[in-house]
Protein backbone atom coordinates (compact mmCIF):
# COMPACT_ATOMS: atom_id res chain seq x y z
CA UNK A 1 0.00 0.00 0.00
CA UNK A 2 1.13 3.62 -0.65
CA UNK A 3 1.60 5.70 2.38
CA UNK A 4 -0.58 7.79 3.48
CA UNK A 5 -0.58 11.75 2.72
CA UNK A 6 -0.82 13.83 6.25
CA UNK A 7 -0.92 17.36 6.63
CA UNK A 8 -0.47 18.18 10.35
CA UNK A 9 -2.02 21.65 10.94
CA UNK A 10 -0.23 22.45 14.96
CA UNK A 11 3.02 19.97 14.45
CA UNK A 12 5.22 21.65 17.00
CA UNK A 13 2.28 21.27 19.85
CA UNK A 14 2.03 18.28 22.23
CA UNK A 15 -0.62 16.36 19.82
CA UNK A 16 1.46 16.96 16.27
CA UNK A 17 4.84 15.98 17.94
CA UNK A 18 3.29 12.74 18.84
CA UNK A 19 1.82 12.35 15.72
CA UNK A 20 5.26 13.05 14.45
CA UNK A 21 6.78 9.70 16.46
CA UNK A 22 4.40 7.57 15.85
CA UNK A 23 5.78 8.40 11.73
CA UNK A 24 8.87 7.25 13.28
CA UNK A 25 7.30 4.07 13.90
CA UNK A 26 6.18 3.65 11.18
CA UNK A 27 8.53 5.64 7.73
CA UNK A 28 6.35 3.30 5.09
CA UNK A 29 2.46 4.05 5.83
CA UNK A 30 2.94 7.30 6.70
CA UNK A 31 4.15 10.45 4.35
CA UNK A 32 4.45 14.08 5.53
CA UNK A 33 2.71 16.33 3.46
CA UNK A 34 2.89 19.61 5.27
CA UNK A 35 3.97 21.05 8.99
CA UNK A 36 2.59 23.76 10.68
CA UNK A 37 3.72 26.57 13.96
CA UNK A 38 2.40 29.18 15.59
CA UNK A 39 5.68 31.26 16.84
CA UNK A 40 8.03 27.84 17.29
CA UNK A 41 9.64 28.27 14.36
CA UNK A 42 13.27 26.46 15.45
CA UNK A 43 11.05 23.13 15.99
CA UNK A 44 9.51 23.57 13.26
CA UNK A 45 12.68 23.79 11.42
CA UNK A 46 13.91 20.43 12.71
CA UNK A 47 10.89 19.01 12.03
CA UNK A 48 11.25 20.51 8.28
CA UNK A 49 15.00 18.93 8.18
CA UNK A 50 13.57 15.33 9.44
CA UNK A 51 10.86 15.14 7.35
CA UNK A 52 10.91 17.19 4.20
CA UNK A 53 7.34 18.04 3.90
CA UNK A 54 6.17 19.65 0.59
CA UNK A 55 4.64 22.69 2.56
CA UNK A 56 6.20 24.31 6.26
CA UNK A 57 3.67 26.85 7.51
CA UNK A 58 4.47 29.68 10.20
CA UNK A 59 1.77 31.94 11.41
CA UNK A 60 4.09 34.70 12.39
CA UNK A 61 5.13 36.06 9.55
CA UNK A 62 8.24 37.31 11.85
CA UNK A 63 9.48 33.85 11.71
CA UNK A 64 9.99 33.57 8.27
CA UNK A 65 13.33 34.74 7.35
CA UNK A 66 14.78 32.52 10.60
CA UNK A 67 13.20 29.11 9.23
CA UNK A 68 14.32 29.80 6.17
CA UNK A 69 17.95 29.93 7.40
CA UNK A 70 17.76 27.51 9.49
CA UNK A 71 16.15 24.76 6.94
CA UNK A 72 18.93 22.65 5.54
CA UNK A 73 17.03 21.68 2.22
CA UNK A 74 15.13 23.30 -0.50
CA UNK A 75 12.47 21.04 -1.05
CA UNK A 76 9.77 22.72 1.37
CA UNK A 77 7.96 25.59 0.02
CA UNK A 78 7.87 28.05 3.46
CA UNK A 79 3.85 29.80 4.01
CA UNK A 80 2.49 31.96 6.53
CA UNK A 81 -0.20 33.91 4.89
CA UNK A 82 -3.64 33.37 6.63
CA UNK A 83 -4.94 31.84 3.79
CA UNK A 84 -1.96 29.86 3.36
CA UNK A 85 -3.47 27.44 6.45
CA UNK A 86 -6.53 27.12 4.74
CA UNK A 87 -5.12 26.05 1.46
CA UNK A 88 -2.80 23.40 3.51
CA UNK A 89 -6.00 22.27 4.93
CA UNK A 90 -7.60 21.53 2.11
CA UNK A 91 -4.34 20.35 -0.26
CA UNK A 92 -5.57 17.98 -3.17
CA UNK A 93 -2.71 15.41 -2.21
CA UNK A 94 -3.45 15.11 1.47
CA UNK A 95 -5.30 11.69 2.50
CA UNK A 96 -6.06 13.12 6.02
CA UNK A 97 -5.69 16.31 7.88
CA UNK A 98 -4.43 16.18 11.22
CA UNK A 99 -5.87 19.33 12.85
CA UNK A 100 -3.93 20.15 16.23
CA UNK A 101 -4.38 23.34 16.40
CA UNK A 102 -5.31 24.93 20.15
CA UNK A 103 -8.37 27.06 20.20
CA UNK A 104 -10.59 29.02 17.83
CA UNK A 105 -7.20 29.01 15.49
CA UNK A 106 -8.27 25.70 14.22
CA UNK A 107 -12.11 26.70 13.35
CA UNK A 108 -11.64 27.48 9.87
CA UNK A 109 -8.85 25.04 8.96
CA UNK A 110 -11.70 22.34 10.18
CA UNK A 111 -14.42 24.08 8.13
CA UNK A 112 -12.15 24.45 4.97
CA UNK A 113 -10.77 20.99 4.99
CA UNK A 114 -14.76 19.42 5.47
CA UNK A 115 -15.84 21.43 2.61
CA UNK A 116 -13.06 20.32 0.58
CA UNK A 117 -14.21 16.74 1.03
CA UNK A 118 -10.85 15.50 3.38
CA UNK A 119 -11.27 13.36 6.26
CA UNK A 120 -10.08 15.44 9.26
CA UNK A 121 -8.27 14.31 12.85
CA UNK A 122 -9.82 16.44 14.82
CA UNK A 123 -8.12 17.03 17.94
CA UNK A 124 -9.18 20.58 17.48
CA UNK A 125 -12.24 20.17 19.89
CA UNK A 126 -13.15 23.74 20.25
CA UNK A 127 -13.98 23.60 16.16
CA UNK A 128 -17.25 20.97 17.31
CA UNK A 129 -18.14 23.37 20.51
CA UNK A 130 -18.09 26.81 18.45
CA UNK A 131 -19.06 25.35 15.38
CA UNK A 132 -20.78 21.72 16.28
CA UNK A 133 -24.40 22.62 13.58
CA UNK A 134 -22.14 23.78 11.06
CA UNK A 135 -19.66 21.24 10.55
CA UNK A 136 -22.64 18.63 10.58
CA UNK A 137 -24.55 20.74 8.24
CA UNK A 138 -21.22 20.36 5.86
CA UNK A 139 -20.17 16.87 6.77
CA UNK A 140 -24.08 15.43 6.41
CA UNK A 141 -24.25 11.23 6.46
CA UNK A 142 -20.43 11.47 5.57
CA UNK A 143 -19.68 10.59 9.13
CA UNK A 144 -15.88 9.09 9.06
CA UNK A 145 -15.18 12.65 7.24
CA UNK A 146 -14.57 13.44 11.12
CA UNK A 147 -12.43 11.06 12.92
CA UNK A 148 -11.79 12.11 16.71
CA UNK A 149 -8.52 12.65 18.63
CA UNK A 150 -9.53 13.42 22.00
CA UNK A 151 -9.21 10.12 24.12
CA UNK A 152 -12.44 9.79 25.38
CA UNK A 153 -13.87 10.16 21.84
CA UNK A 154 -11.61 8.12 20.30
CA UNK A 155 -12.85 5.36 22.86
CA UNK A 156 -16.71 6.21 22.11
CA UNK A 157 -15.95 5.49 18.72
CA UNK A 158 -14.14 2.31 19.53
CA UNK A 159 -16.77 0.71 21.07
CA UNK A 160 -19.48 2.18 18.79
CA UNK A 161 -17.75 -0.08 15.93
CA UNK A 162 -20.56 -2.17 14.43
CA UNK A 163 -23.24 -0.56 16.68
CA UNK A 164 -26.40 1.37 15.86
CA UNK A 165 -26.52 4.69 17.25
CA UNK A 166 -30.12 4.32 17.53
CA UNK A 167 -29.26 2.01 20.21
CA UNK A 168 -26.93 3.97 22.65
CA UNK A 169 -28.80 4.51 25.98
CA UNK A 170 -25.93 6.53 27.31
CA UNK A 171 -21.93 7.93 26.76
CA UNK A 172 -20.39 8.29 29.95
CA UNK A 173 -17.44 10.43 29.80
CA UNK A 174 -14.84 10.13 32.13
CA UNK A 175 -12.95 12.78 33.57
CA UNK A 176 -9.42 12.53 35.92
CA UNK A 177 -10.46 14.99 38.08
CA UNK A 178 -7.13 16.95 37.44
CA UNK A 179 -4.85 18.42 39.43
CA UNK A 180 -7.49 19.51 42.23
CA UNK A 181 -9.72 16.47 42.51
CA UNK A 182 -9.46 16.47 46.13
CA UNK A 183 -8.71 20.39 47.01
CA UNK A 184 -11.26 21.91 49.20
CA UNK A 185 -12.61 25.34 47.80
CA UNK A 186 -10.95 27.13 50.34
CA UNK A 187 -7.54 26.06 48.91
CA UNK A 188 -8.65 26.47 45.07
CA UNK A 189 -8.38 30.30 46.23
CA UNK A 190 -4.71 29.92 46.41
CA UNK A 191 -3.85 28.07 43.37
CA UNK A 192 -0.82 28.83 41.07
CA UNK A 193 -0.25 28.84 37.88
CA UNK A 194 2.18 25.43 38.62
CA UNK A 195 0.05 23.76 40.74
CA UNK A 196 -2.43 24.11 37.66
CA UNK A 197 -0.16 23.25 35.05
CA UNK A 198 0.66 19.45 37.19
CA UNK A 199 -1.81 17.20 35.57
CA UNK A 200 -1.94 14.10 37.44
CA UNK A 201 -1.64 11.66 34.09
CA UNK A 202 -1.25 13.68 30.94
CA UNK A 203 1.50 15.55 29.69
CA UNK A 204 -0.45 18.21 27.12
CA UNK A 205 -0.39 21.54 26.02
CA UNK A 206 -0.62 24.95 28.11
CA UNK A 207 -4.56 25.73 27.40
CA UNK A 208 -6.11 22.38 27.81
CA UNK A 209 -4.06 21.40 31.18
CA UNK A 210 -5.40 24.15 32.36
CA UNK A 211 -9.00 23.34 30.84
CA UNK A 212 -8.81 20.14 32.67
CA UNK A 213 -7.62 21.82 35.88
CA UNK A 214 -10.72 23.53 35.95
CA UNK A 215 -12.95 20.83 34.43
CA UNK A 216 -13.61 23.59 31.39
CA UNK A 217 -12.17 20.56 28.99
CA UNK A 218 -15.04 17.94 30.45
CA UNK A 219 -17.94 20.51 29.76
CA UNK A 220 -16.33 21.29 26.04
CA UNK A 221 -15.85 16.97 25.79
CA UNK A 222 -19.72 16.70 26.44
CA UNK A 223 -20.57 19.31 23.30
CA UNK A 224 -17.56 17.26 21.59
CA UNK A 225 -19.38 13.93 21.77
CA UNK A 226 -23.00 15.69 21.31
CA UNK A 227 -22.15 16.60 17.55
CA UNK A 228 -20.11 13.58 16.83
CA UNK A 229 -22.07 11.19 18.18
CA UNK A 230 -25.77 12.88 17.28
CA UNK A 231 -26.65 11.86 21.04
CA UNK A 232 -28.57 14.60 22.94
CA UNK A 233 -26.68 16.86 26.01
CA UNK A 234 -29.08 14.84 28.47
CA UNK A 235 -27.96 11.44 27.58
CA UNK A 236 -24.00 12.61 28.22
CA UNK A 237 -22.86 12.26 31.72
CA UNK A 238 -19.23 13.01 32.75
CA UNK A 239 -17.71 10.71 36.12
CA UNK A 240 -14.47 11.17 37.67
CA UNK A 241 -12.49 8.43 37.05
CA UNK A 242 -8.57 9.54 38.74
CA UNK A 243 -6.40 6.61 36.89
CA UNK A 244 -7.39 7.53 33.42
CA UNK A 245 -7.30 3.98 32.27
CA UNK A 246 -11.27 3.82 31.16
CA UNK A 247 -11.32 6.46 28.55
CA UNK A 248 -14.75 6.68 28.31
CA UNK A 249 -18.11 4.35 28.49
CA UNK A 250 -20.83 3.55 25.94
CA UNK A 251 -23.94 2.43 27.69
CA UNK A 252 -26.99 0.56 24.96
CA UNK A 253 -30.46 -0.24 25.52
CA UNK A 254 -30.13 -3.78 26.85
CA UNK A 255 -28.09 -2.75 29.39
CA UNK A 256 -24.65 -3.72 28.29
CA UNK A 257 -21.89 -1.26 28.55
CA UNK A 258 -18.87 -1.47 26.88
CA UNK A 259 -15.18 0.39 28.08
CA UNK A 260 -12.42 1.21 26.23
CA UNK A 261 -9.16 1.00 28.59
CA UNK A 262 -5.21 1.62 27.93
CA UNK A 263 -2.61 3.56 30.16
CA UNK A 264 -2.90 7.48 29.31
CA UNK A 265 -1.16 7.71 25.79
CA UNK A 266 -2.40 9.83 23.30
CA UNK A 267 -0.25 8.08 20.94
CA UNK A 268 -3.48 5.33 20.51
CA UNK A 269 -6.22 7.36 19.88
CA UNK A 270 -4.13 9.59 17.36
CA UNK A 271 -2.86 6.22 15.26
CA UNK A 272 -6.64 5.49 15.37
CA UNK A 273 -7.56 8.07 14.01
CA UNK A 274 -5.07 8.42 11.31
CA UNK A 275 -5.98 4.96 10.15
CA UNK A 276 -9.52 4.36 11.21
CA UNK A 277 -11.38 1.91 10.74
CA UNK A 278 -8.13 -0.40 10.40
CA UNK A 279 -5.98 -0.63 13.22
CA UNK A 280 -1.68 -0.65 13.47
CA UNK A 281 0.62 -1.57 15.34
CA UNK A 282 2.25 0.53 18.18
CA UNK A 283 4.56 0.50 20.93
CA UNK A 284 3.37 1.84 23.41
CA UNK A 285 2.95 0.59 27.46
CA UNK A 286 0.26 -2.09 27.81
CA UNK A 287 -1.63 -2.91 30.76
CA UNK A 288 -0.51 -5.72 33.07
CA UNK A 289 -3.93 -7.26 34.17
CA UNK A 290 -1.37 -9.87 36.63
CA UNK A 291 -0.62 -6.65 38.74
CA UNK A 292 -3.52 -5.87 41.24
CA UNK A 293 -4.76 -2.17 40.30
CA UNK A 294 -7.86 0.22 40.53
CA UNK A 295 -10.17 1.72 39.25
CA UNK A 296 -12.16 4.53 40.81
CA UNK A 297 -15.55 6.40 39.82
CA UNK A 298 -16.60 9.52 41.57
CA UNK A 299 -19.44 12.26 40.92
CA UNK A 300 -18.17 15.52 40.08
CA UNK A 301 -18.61 18.37 41.95
CA UNK A 302 -20.07 20.95 40.08
CA UNK A 303 -19.62 23.32 43.18
CA UNK A 304 -16.03 23.02 43.09
CA UNK A 305 -15.76 23.16 38.94
CA UNK A 306 -18.24 25.69 37.93
CA UNK A 307 -16.57 25.72 34.65
CA UNK A 308 -18.47 22.38 33.84
CA UNK A 309 -21.51 23.93 34.84
CA UNK A 310 -20.88 27.15 32.52
CA UNK A 311 -20.47 24.87 29.33
CA UNK A 312 -23.29 22.43 29.97
CA UNK A 313 -25.46 25.53 30.29
CA UNK A 314 -23.97 27.34 27.12
CA UNK A 315 -24.68 23.74 25.20
CA UNK A 316 -28.36 23.99 26.24
CA UNK A 317 -28.73 27.94 25.45
CA UNK A 318 -27.10 26.93 21.75
CA UNK A 319 -27.16 29.44 19.25
CA UNK A 320 -23.87 31.66 19.82
CA UNK A 321 -23.54 30.70 23.45
CA UNK A 322 -21.00 27.87 22.74
CA UNK A 323 -19.03 30.45 20.97
CA UNK A 324 -19.02 32.88 23.70
CA UNK A 325 -17.42 30.31 26.41
CA UNK A 326 -14.77 29.21 24.31
CA UNK A 327 -13.51 32.90 23.23
CA UNK A 328 -14.16 33.86 26.94
CA UNK A 329 -12.31 30.99 28.42
CA UNK A 330 -9.41 31.21 25.72
CA UNK A 331 -8.65 34.66 27.20
CA UNK A 332 -9.42 33.75 30.77
CA UNK A 333 -7.08 31.09 30.72
CA UNK A 334 -4.24 33.06 28.97
CA UNK A 335 -4.42 35.72 31.34
CA UNK A 336 -4.41 33.19 34.21
CA UNK A 337 -1.26 31.62 32.29
CA UNK A 338 0.32 35.29 32.05
CA UNK A 339 -0.53 35.45 36.27
CA UNK A 340 -3.08 38.75 35.60
CA UNK A 341 -5.94 36.84 37.52
CA UNK A 342 -6.69 34.22 39.61
CA UNK A 343 -7.56 30.61 39.20
CA UNK A 344 -11.37 31.54 40.60
CA UNK A 345 -11.27 34.26 38.05
CA UNK A 346 -11.58 32.20 35.34
CA UNK A 347 -15.72 30.82 35.53
CA UNK A 348 -16.79 34.84 36.77
CA UNK A 349 -15.29 36.11 33.16
CA UNK A 350 -17.00 33.20 31.28
CA UNK A 351 -20.21 33.99 33.35
CA UNK A 352 -20.08 38.03 32.45
CA UNK A 353 -19.49 37.41 28.78
CA UNK A 354 -21.98 34.86 28.39
CA UNK A 355 -24.34 37.24 30.71
CA UNK A 356 -23.46 39.89 28.43
CA UNK A 357 -23.57 39.33 25.06
CA UNK A 358 -26.22 38.76 22.45
CA UNK A 359 -25.99 34.83 21.72
CA UNK A 360 -28.64 34.82 18.85
CA UNK A 361 -27.85 34.40 15.18
CA UNK A 362 -27.71 31.94 12.17
CA UNK A 363 -24.35 30.36 12.80
CA UNK A 364 -22.02 30.80 9.77
CA UNK A 365 -18.44 31.05 9.83
CA UNK A 366 -18.61 34.83 9.64
CA UNK A 367 -21.25 35.56 12.78
CA UNK A 368 -18.85 32.99 14.84
CA UNK A 369 -15.60 34.97 13.80
CA UNK A 370 -16.96 38.12 15.03
CA UNK A 371 -18.69 36.63 17.96
CA UNK A 372 -15.25 35.42 19.22
CA UNK A 373 -13.50 38.42 18.89
CA UNK A 374 -16.40 40.43 20.75
CA UNK A 375 -16.27 38.04 23.31
CA UNK A 376 -12.58 38.64 23.29
CA UNK A 377 -12.64 41.81 23.64
CA UNK A 378 -15.24 41.72 26.72
CA UNK A 379 -13.26 39.00 28.45
CA UNK A 380 -9.30 40.89 28.39
CA UNK A 381 -11.67 43.77 30.06
CA UNK A 382 -13.09 42.22 33.13
N1 LIG B 1 -2.30 17.47 24.19
C1 LIG B 1 -3.16 16.50 24.39
O1 LIG B 1 -2.81 15.44 24.95
C2 LIG B 1 -4.58 16.64 23.93
C3 LIG B 1 -4.98 17.73 23.18
N2 LIG B 1 -6.25 17.83 22.70
C4 LIG B 1 -6.64 18.98 21.91
O2 LIG B 1 -5.74 19.10 20.81
C5 LIG B 1 -5.53 20.47 20.45
C6 LIG B 1 -4.03 20.74 20.51
O3 LIG B 1 -3.60 20.59 21.85
P1 LIG B 1 -2.07 20.58 22.25
O4 LIG B 1 -1.29 19.82 21.23
O5 LIG B 1 -2.01 20.18 23.66
O6 LIG B 1 -1.72 22.14 22.12
P2 LIG B 1 -0.30 22.84 22.04
O7 LIG B 1 -0.46 24.17 22.63
O8 LIG B 1 0.75 21.93 22.58
O9 LIG B 1 -0.06 22.97 20.45
C7 LIG B 1 -0.85 23.81 19.67
C8 LIG B 1 -0.29 23.90 18.25
O10 LIG B 1 -1.01 24.90 17.53
C9 LIG B 1 -0.11 25.97 17.13
N3 LIG B 1 -0.83 27.23 17.26
C10 LIG B 1 -1.23 27.83 18.40
N4 LIG B 1 -1.90 28.97 18.14
C11 LIG B 1 -1.90 29.11 16.79
C12 LIG B 1 -2.41 30.09 15.89
N5 LIG B 1 -3.04 31.18 16.33
N6 LIG B 1 -2.25 29.89 14.56
C13 LIG B 1 -1.60 28.80 14.09
N7 LIG B 1 -1.09 27.85 14.89
C14 LIG B 1 -1.24 27.99 16.21
C15 LIG B 1 1.07 25.84 18.05
O11 LIG B 1 2.24 26.44 17.50
P3 LIG B 1 3.48 26.89 18.45
O12 LIG B 1 4.11 25.62 18.92
O13 LIG B 1 4.34 27.66 17.56
O14 LIG B 1 2.89 27.68 19.57
C16 LIG B 1 1.18 24.33 18.17
O15 LIG B 1 1.76 23.79 17.01
C17 LIG B 1 -6.35 21.29 21.46
O16 LIG B 1 -7.59 21.60 20.91
C18 LIG B 1 -6.55 20.33 22.64
O17 LIG B 1 -7.72 20.59 23.35
C19 LIG B 1 -7.19 16.85 22.95
C20 LIG B 1 -6.86 15.77 23.72
C21 LIG B 1 -5.53 15.58 24.28
C1 LIG C 1 -5.92 13.16 26.98
C2 LIG C 1 -7.20 13.82 26.79
O1 LIG C 1 -8.04 13.40 26.02
C3 LIG C 1 -7.50 15.01 27.60
O2 LIG C 1 -8.63 15.70 27.12
C4 LIG C 1 -7.70 14.51 29.00
O3 LIG C 1 -8.94 13.91 29.04
C5 LIG C 1 -7.56 15.57 29.99
O4 LIG C 1 -7.78 15.08 31.25
P1 LIG C 1 -9.08 15.38 32.12
O5 LIG C 1 -9.85 14.10 32.15
O6 LIG C 1 -8.46 15.76 33.43
O7 LIG C 1 -9.82 16.50 31.48
MN1 LIG D 1 -9.93 14.35 26.33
Amino acid sequence: MSPKNIVILGSTGSIGMQALEIFRQHPDQFRVLALSCNSSWQKLAEQVNEFRPAYAFAAQKKHLKNLEKAITHSETTLLCKRSDLLDLASLDEADVILNSLVGFSGFAPTIEALRSGKRVALANKESLVVGGGLIKDIIGDRQDQLIPVDSEHSAMLQCLVGEEVENVEKLVITASGGPFRTWTKEQMQKITVEDALDHPNWSMGAKITIDSATMMNKGLEIIEAHWLFDIPLERIEAVVHPQSIIHSVVTFNDGSSKAQLGPPTMKVPILYALTYPDREPLEVPRLDWQQAFDLTFEPVDYDRFPCLGLALEAARTSGLAPAILNAANEVAVSRFLDSEISYITIPKIISSCLEELNNSATLSLDTLKNIDKQARDLARTI
